[in-house]
């Protein structure tokens, strides 16, 4: 699905304020996985969800997404992105069933437009945040939690293969933060979506996600395959943590 080989990033190259943001990356994400990116300020990971994303395009090296080099609009074909302003994903002035509505005629395959998909419907409700009951309610009066709710569904509205999220629950209060990644969690089992996440929420990246990527400096400085390497949730923080302080 994603395939990084030796990916260098230079923003800024050849003049005084050089940076280079990635350095050598080597990155596999097959379909259907569900990986977690972590590390500190600044190690490279919005760099590594842009270049995912074709918004910057490798100094050196090469990205394929589904086999294909990347060029911009192939991405939104078959991804959508969330990001850490729910404000962002969703219209404030429309209500929640015409915010779902918009998003289903951007991609919602063989429904008219006027209807709002079921398919919606239930991923709202298994949030129980109680938006299925409001549906005529203004997106701009829902809580923080709430509108994420709704851009994660309108994010999904378009059935892409790819979801990227880029702290999606970093504004959101510890029970929000809860229901979201249940239902990112849900994106990912029931509809099969590749989800690509970037967190710094460790307790996040040990109950969640079925692979670890730990950045440091521009490079991938661990993979962990929770699955094949047997690794309890309670052992990943730990495991995290020696990794990036044997580098230090
Ligand atoms: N457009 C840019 N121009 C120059 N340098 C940049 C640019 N974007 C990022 N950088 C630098 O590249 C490095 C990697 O940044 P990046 O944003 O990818 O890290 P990050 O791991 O996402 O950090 P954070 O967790 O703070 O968002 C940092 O040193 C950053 O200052």
């Amino acid at each position: 699905m994603i395939q990084l080989e030796r990916v260098t990033v230079i923003y800024n190259r050849g003049t005084l304020d050089e940076k280079v943001a990635l350095k050598n990356v080597d990155l596999l994400v097959e379909e259907g996985q569900f990986v977690v990116i972590v590390g500190a300020n600044g190690a490279g990971k919005s760099t590594l969800m842009k270049v995912v994303v074709g918004e910057v395009k490798p100094t050196f090296g090469v990205c394929r997404i589904m086999g294909q080099v990347l060029r911009e609009e192939k991405i939104f074909k078959c991804g959508s992105i969330v990001c850490q302003d729910p404000n962002l994903g969703i219209f404030p002035n429309l209500s929640i069933e015409e915010n779902l509505m918009l998003a289903r005629k951007k991609g919602f395959r063989g429904l008219s437009f006027g209807r709002v998909d079921p398919r919606a419907i239930e991923l709202l409700r298994s949030c129980e945040l109680g938006l299925e009951e409001n549906l005529k309610k203004k997106a701009s009066k829902l809580s923080g939690g709430q509108k994420q709710a709704l851009a994660m569904v309108m994010a999904v509205s378009s059935n892409p293969k790819l979801l990227l999220l880029d702290e999606h629950t970093a504004s959101l209060d510890p029970k929000s933060t809860e229901k979201i990644m249940e239902l990112t969690d849900r994106i990912n089992k029931t509809l099969g979506t590749t989800i690509l996440m970037i967190t710094h929420d460790m307790n996040i990246a040990e109950q969640y996600g079925d692979t670890v990527i730990v950045m440091e400096d521009g490079k991938i400085i661990a993979r962990i395959d929770k699955s094949k390497q047997k690794v309890q949730a309670s052992q990943l923080k730990s495991m995290i943590k020696s990794k990036l302080t044997a580098t230090t």
